[in-house]
């Protein structure tokens, strides 16, 4: 039996993980994200109960119960890397025994969705419009750090993705992986599926030109036209990729669903957008 050292799983005196503060009893195995810390205060408006409230940094974790269902809603704050940390400390808290530091005999699945919002790149996701992932393309390299991403990632899309975009090669290797199948059939059933890409920023790694010049100013034009099949670029946003990624490597069920806050192509965006997030986040409420 392998003893996870103190160094590699860092767990704080009161018994939680280092970052997410939480203990394992405190978390449910249906688990809502979101990168905004006040998102999760307006999901947990709508919990008919709460059992548990913990801040740490950006990680803001409330878990109660919603029409029979115990559900904890958790902010990732922005970025994959935080992702990382994300996901690694909730599969952790599931699965590994914290007395004995060591992974526990009986897996358990947890089921994690995503609710984020995002920028359109295709006319068909205007603004106000819920985009599902079903296909996430990281531009963030993250994946490529863990073992058997081989298993996770689908190569000919990202071969494909590679010869019509031609990044530079000091940029991480693009990856692809699906989001959940079954969930993202249940949750998104009626609302728009696509492909995102998770960019490592939001100006320039997303195509935005504020002052700074951009390396590859024709990117963006080269994303919206990029076909796969019945497959084209839907949307970016910045965790998807690793969310889809690294719950598929840890055995978790896993997807994304997006509002459209901004529209690449008719350059318009929304920044009052609480009412279609509080019906989005009812939506996945009452479906996950
Ligand atoms: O609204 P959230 O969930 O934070 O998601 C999107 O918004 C942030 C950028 O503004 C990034 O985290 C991006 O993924
Ligand atoms: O354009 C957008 C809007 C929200 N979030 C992003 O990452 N990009």
């Amino acid at each position: 039996m392998r003893i996870i050292p103190e160094s590699e799983l860092i767990i704080n005196a009161d018994g939680s993980a280092f970052h997410l503060h939480l203990k394992p009893e405190q978390i449910s195995d249906k688990i809502v994200m979101m990168g905004d810390p006040d998102r999760v205060t307006i999901t947990a408006s709508f919990f008919d109960s709460v059992e548990q409230e913990v801040h740490n940094r950006e990680f803001h974790t409330i878990t109660g119960m919603y029409k029979g269902k115990r559900i904890t809603a958790l902010s990732h704050g922005i970025g994959t890397d935080n992702i990382d940390i994300v996901l690694t400390e909730l599969d952790a808290l599931a699965n590994i025994d914290f007395e004995t530091r060591s992974v526990k005999d009986e897996f358990k699945p947890l089921t994690l969705v995503r609710i984020g919002t995002s920028g359109g790149m295709q006319p068909h996701c205007p603004v106000g419009s819920y985009v599902i992932s079903e296909k996430s393309i990281g531009f963030d390299g993250l994946i490529h750090y863990y073992a058997d991403s081989k298993t996770v990632r689908e190569e000919d899309f990202e071969e494909a993705f590679r010869k019509h975009v031609n990044p530079s090669p000091y940029l991480c290797t693009p990856y692809v992986v699906s989001a959940d199948e079954e969930l993202v059939n249940r949750i998104g059933f009626d609302m728009i599926k696509g492909v995102t890409i998770s960019a490592v920023g939001f100006y320039g790694p997303q195509g935005r030109y504020v002052r700074l010049p951009l390396a590859d100013p024709d990117m963006n034009t080269k994303i919206q036209s990029f076909h796969y099949g019945k497959y084209v670029i839907t949307n970016y946003e910045m965790e998807s990729s690793a969310v889809a990624g690294l719950s598929k490597l840890m055995g978790h069920k896993a997807m994304t669903v997006c509002l459209i806050i901004a529209n690449r192509v008719t350059l318009n965006s929304k920044v009052d957008y609480k009412g279609s997030m509080e019906e989005l986040i009812k939506t996945v409420l009452d479906r996950v």
